[in-house]
């Protein structure tokens, strides 16, 4: 059955893979599922026909035959459930896996795209280097503990998972900020999966729409 996932049509971080369509593209490559791209612009969010999709006029959403998703962990958790090799077959490891994919998204996520609106929105505001301060921390903190538990392992849990696709997504928002500079085995980490074929071609396709190319 045909998959359709929606992106941006002219994604606002051009062509970096921040887009969180990213992460959904990913995890269907990693799992070799072949999937259809619906582009909206950001009027075409808010029409209708979108939100009866997506209750927040937002994307990713995902369909497949009568099944309608959005929420790109909850999506990218329906595609590991759905396929075989992005979560451990152990019930223990599987439930680790899945609390790894919440941290990635509740724990370290929200600091670091807090961080990219107060960047965006707030630059000229009175408070905006004392808010940029009090969010660097709080980052730091998440990935002093981040670091430390992850140490030299190749990947959160064991085997590379879907907890990874997340966690990797939310952390490559901060190339570019210096921050990650203090963690060589995080950017270790992200390079790691930067490397993955299915990573390649999920970063291809969508910096070929930033081109306007269409993906090969
Ligand atoms: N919690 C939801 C959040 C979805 C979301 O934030 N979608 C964004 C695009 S990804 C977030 C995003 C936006 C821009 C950049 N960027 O680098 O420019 C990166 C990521 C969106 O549709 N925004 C339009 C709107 O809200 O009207 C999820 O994980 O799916």
């Amino acid at each position: 059955m045909t998959i359709t996932i929606t992106a941006f049509e002219r994604s606002p971080d051009r062509g970096k893979g921040l887009a969180r369509d990213m992460r959904v593209r990913w995890a269907l490559e990693e799992v070799g599922q072949p999937y259809d791209v619906r582009l909206l612009s950001f009027d075409a969010m808010k029409e209708p026909a979108h939100k009866a999709l997506h209750p927040f006029g937002q994307i990713p959403t995902y369909e497949e035959g009568d099944l309608a998703l959005f929420e790109s962990g909850a999506i990218v958790l329906h595609i590991a459930e759905r396929h075989g090799g992005l979560l451990p077959e152990d019930a223990n490891g599987r439930a680790r896996a899945i609390a790894w994919m919440f941290a990635a998204l509740n724990t370290v996520e929200p600091p670091i795209f807090d961080r990219s609106l107060v960047m965006i929105l707030e630059r000229d505001q009175p408070w905006y280097e004392h808010r940029l301060r009090a969010l660097d921390d709080i980052i730091r903190k998440r990935l002093d503990d981040l670091s430390a538990r992850l140490g030299g392992a190749d990947w959160l849990d064991g085997a590379f998972s879907a907890a990874d696709i997340l966690m990797v997504t939310v952390l490559r928002r901060l190339q570019g900020s210096g921050i990650l500079e203090a963690y060589p085995n995080l950017a270790a980490y992200i390079a790691r999966a930067e490397a993955r074929p299915a990573y390649k071609r999920a970063f291809a396709a969508q910096l070929a729409v930033f081109n306007g190319a269409p993906p090969t």
